[in-house]
């Protein structure tokens, strides 16, 4: 059982449970190829079958961490600072990010979008879920689109997500790891077809990099 104090840290966002921390090649999406440093945030209840992260569901297996401790070492390590989970915005991301602000350093949420979405964010990585779709706001503001594509309906699904977001948003299809032998033909070819989507691999899971 958390105590009264620290539970009402992290309900503030001034204290978060930290799974882990990592420095490494940012392996998705539009910065893939880019060095940058990790903050997992334990704490998801959106539940998705493939999740390759199921370990950071359950918030309580996470110490709850003081921001300025998390922000003063990711500072030592690198400009951008990717911010993922679990959901990070199961949390108040407004104390994080502005510490990491304070410090000059590029701010990057992974974020399916589900709740509301707080912090200041120099890129949103917008990758909604079926089973808890995204809220108007994170769809005004994601930069990039990056829909998880597990099977044939899932190309429909990443459509209907199309049209939710901005105009400027850069749209990505990615393959889920479990299923990618499959899959990756068919996102070849639908990619060939639709030209307005991209093709995101998971490319730290080729370089066996975290
Ligand atoms: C683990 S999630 C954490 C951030 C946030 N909860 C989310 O889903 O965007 C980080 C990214 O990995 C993607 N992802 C998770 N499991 C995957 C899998 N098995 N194959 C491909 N991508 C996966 C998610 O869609 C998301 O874009
Ligand atoms: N290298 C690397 N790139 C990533 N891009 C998004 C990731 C995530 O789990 O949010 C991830 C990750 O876990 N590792
Ligand atoms: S929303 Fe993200 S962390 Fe949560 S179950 Fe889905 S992929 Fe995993
Ligand atoms: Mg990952």
């Amino acid at each position: 059982m958390m105590n009264m104090k620290v539970l009402e840290l992290v309900n503030k966002g001034l204290m978060l449970p930290l799974m882990e921390e990592f420095y490494t090649i940012q392996g998705e999406g539009y910065h893939k190829g880019t060095a940058a440093y990790f903050i997992r945030v334990g704490g998801c209840d959106v539940g998705c079958h493939w999740c390759d992260v199921k370990e950071s569901w359950n918030a309580d297996t996470h110490p709850p961490t003081a921001i300025e401790s998390i922000v003063e070492k990711a500072a030592t390590f690198s400009d951008t600072i990717v911010v993922t989970g679990g959901e990070p915005l199961t949390w108040d991301m407004g104390p994080l990010t502005k510490a990491l602000k304070n410090k000059n350093l590029q701010t990057h949420i992974e974020t399916s979008g589900a709740y509301e979405l707080s912090g200041t964010w120099d890129w949103i990585c917008l990758s909604p879920k079926k089973n808890k779709l995204p809220t108007a706001e994170v769809y005004r503001q994601a930069h990039e689109l990056k829909v998880i594509v597990y099977n044939k309906h899932d190309f429909l699904f990443a459509e209907e997500q199309a049209e939710q977001v901005n105009k400027d948003c850069i749209l990505y299809l990615q393959p889920e790891w479990s299923v990618r032998e499959k899959i990756i033909p068919l996102i070849v070819d639908y990619v060939m077809a639709n030209p307005k989507w991209k093709v995101s691999l998971q490319t730290h899971k080729y370089l066996n990099i975290p």
